[in-house]
């Protein structure tokens, strides 16, 4: 299989500044065919100016960009992506069935039942204007085109802004269910991590226009605990391990965070020694890898 059946996108060598701001840096990213993706980077690590480059909204200063094997060139809007922004360009005075109408001559894939669907589950009405939406609701109807275009390449950055818990849920089991039901990529671009841990496949960690981390979401799951215990013993069962934060945790006792497997000689040596292992929630995660990051930085 060549290089082009096997991705859907590709940035290699991105770079893109403002004024003397590296807003992204040298960033290499592939996306596979029918694969959720998560972005995940703190405020201002540069995925929205990321996502800008590989829908050609914005150009790169340096570097290469292709979709569905065809090079990106400025001025390209590429039919294969649907591209969720965080700040909608929808125009105030239109209403939602008319954003929605034009958002369907552009997506080859449109479906106009499930669009319908989503008005109701959404609870939006069709004739509102966008500038008497709520911002949970603006975001809604983003995400309700970023659902019905099915396109092959679907990028949503920071879906749920504004949302209630329970739209949010809705949102990300619609999402799951519907790419079960029509396999596509979708990229998510948050820094609410553990909400959709659930959904993604594969991870993005931005961090300062940089990737941090790229792995698969089951690996990042089975690979990160938290071990506690009497602090020599924990010293000495983390040598040689991947350890990415580490505190007291009570009189005698250390906690340390492990990006590592451990395996079942591991497991009983800890309980030999009094030593906990538990799992570590992504967003902790997340936050420790990037402490990380900065300390080593
Ligand atoms: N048009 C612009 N002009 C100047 N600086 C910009 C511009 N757009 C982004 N930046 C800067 O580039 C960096 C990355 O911003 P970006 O919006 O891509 O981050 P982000 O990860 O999407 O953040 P957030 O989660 O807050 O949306 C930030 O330091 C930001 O201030």
């Amino acid at each position: 299989m060549n290089r082009e059946t096997e991705t859907i996108l590709t940035g290699t060598h991105l770079n893109k500044s403002f004024g003397k701001h590296d807003a992204v840096c040298n960033l290499d990213l592939v996306l596979e065919p029918d694969t959720i993706y998560g972005l995940f980077g703190r405020n201002g690590a540069g995925k929205t100016t990321l996502l800008d480059m590989l829908t050609g909204s914005s150009f790169p200063g340096s570097g290469e960009i292709t979709v569905s094997g065809k090079r990106l060139h400025m001025g390209d809007t590429p039919r294969d992506i649907c591209y969720v922004r965080e700040r909608n360009l929808f125009i105030r005075n239109a209403k939602i069935m008319e954003i929605l109408e034009v958002a369907s001559a552009y997506h080859k894939y449109w479906d106009w039942a499930f669009a319908h669907e989503l008005v109701k589950i959404f609870k939006l009405n069709p004739n509102k204007k966008i500038s008497q939406l709520s911002r949970g609701m603006e975001s809604m109807v983003g995400n309700l085109i970023g659902l019905a275009s099915r396109a092959p390449i679907t990028l949503f950055d920071e879906p749920v802004l504004g949302l209630d818990v329970l739209m949010r849920e809705k949102f990300y089991r619609l999402l799951a269910d519907d790419c079960a039901k029509y396999p596509r990529t979708v990229l998510l671009s948050t820094h609410l991590i553990d909400e959709i841990a659930e959904v993604v496949e594969k991870v993005y960690v931005m961090e300062a226009g940089s990737i941090l981390l790229h792995d698969e979401a089951d690996n990042i799951r089975n690979q990160s605990h938290v071990i506690r215990g009497d602090r020599e013993a924990v010293l000495a069962f983390k040598e040689g391990k991947r350890v990415i934060h580490q505190e007291s945790d009570g009189n005698n006792d250390l906690l340390a965070a492990i990006y590592d497997k451990i395996g079942d000689a591991d497991r009983a040596k800890a309980a030999e020694q009094g030593i906990s292992i538990t799992g570590l929630p992504l967003q902790k995660f997340f936050a420790y890898l990037i402490e990380e990051g900065d300390r080593v930085g």
